[in-house]
């Protein structure tokens, strides 16, 4: 069984290394982390626990395609922190015998097997800002584990908010030069139901970290991305 608390799609990945992308997400239930700006808090701080269902790979797929019929071919799972469930295995076979390509978001703190078997690995471990400390014996372990695989689709994507936060996204490039690496400004107004004041927030703190980026000769192969889905719909949830 695996707990899910939201499935929806179609949309657009709006993050990271496949961003724009066409596709479906299923959002799992529960962290091992404690992000003080999670925007997906309510993954695990209880105040969504009555809309947690447990359901099977097959109950999933059922969800997937009756909400996105012959219009996707990619899934994104998310959460809270789907690394955390070793029940995933079953949906990834899954979709991988539909023809349907998959997609993870995950921290980096917890190793599965069927990592391996996901397309497009996005690993965010997390800055001195969110309150969390990086297990880098963990993490190195996960990368080590992916590239030993011969994983092609491994990327890392570090969010910022302030100056410190951007030179542990620095330190992490450094340790890990060889994998595709990603900004990506901190929405830091999770309660801000105004799109357009949100918006004009959310370019402000792109293009600060823009030009952040732009200074600094360690990383010039960066890629710099706003959360699009965030300057599209805002605060909304299932989007
Ligand atoms: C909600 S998390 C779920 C997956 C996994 N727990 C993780 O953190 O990678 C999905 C992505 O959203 C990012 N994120 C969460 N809160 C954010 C915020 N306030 N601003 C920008 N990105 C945020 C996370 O860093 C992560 O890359
Ligand atoms: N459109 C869209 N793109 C996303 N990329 C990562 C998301 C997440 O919450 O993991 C997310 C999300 O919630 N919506
Ligand atoms: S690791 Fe991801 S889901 Fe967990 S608290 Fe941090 S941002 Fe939220
Ligand atoms: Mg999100």
């Amino acid at each position: 069984m695996i707990p899910v608390l939201e499935i929806f799609g179609p949309t657009i990945q709006g993050e990271g290394m496949v961003i724009g992308q066409k596709t479906m997400f299923v959002r799992t239930a529960g962290c091992d982390y404690r992000c003080s700006w999670c925007d997906s808090a309510f993954t695990w701080d209880g105040s969504a626990k009555d809309e947690i269902k447990q359901m099977t790979a097959e109950e999933i797929w059922e969800e997937l395609f009756r909400l996105g019929k012959d219009c996707f071919s990619h899934v994104t799972i998310s959460g809270g922190n789907p690394a955390l469930l070793a029940s995933i295995g079953g949906l990834v076979e899954l979709l991988q015998s539909r023809g349907i390509r998959s997609a993870v978001e995950t921290q980096g703190s917890k190793w599965q097997d069927w990592l391996a078997q996901i397309d497009d690995v996005t690993l965010s471990p997390k800055p001195p800002s969110s309150g969390m400390e990086t297990d880098f014996d963990v993490l190195d372990q996960v990368v080590a584990n992916l590239l030993e695989k011969g994983h092609s689709g491994v990327s890392l994507k570090v969010v910022i908010f302030d100056e410190r936060d951007f030179e542990y996204a620095r330190g992490i490039h450094r340790r890990y030069p060889g994998i595709p690496f990603y900004l990506q400004p901190g929405n830091a107004d999770l309660v801000e139901a105004n799109t357009e004041e949100l918006r004009t927030k959310l370019l402000e703190t792109f293009e600060w970290l823009i030009n952040l980026a732009m200074a600094a000769p360690d990383l010039n192969d960066v890629k710099v991305l706003p959360q699009l889905h965030a300057l599209v719909w805002g605060n909304k949830r299932g989007v």
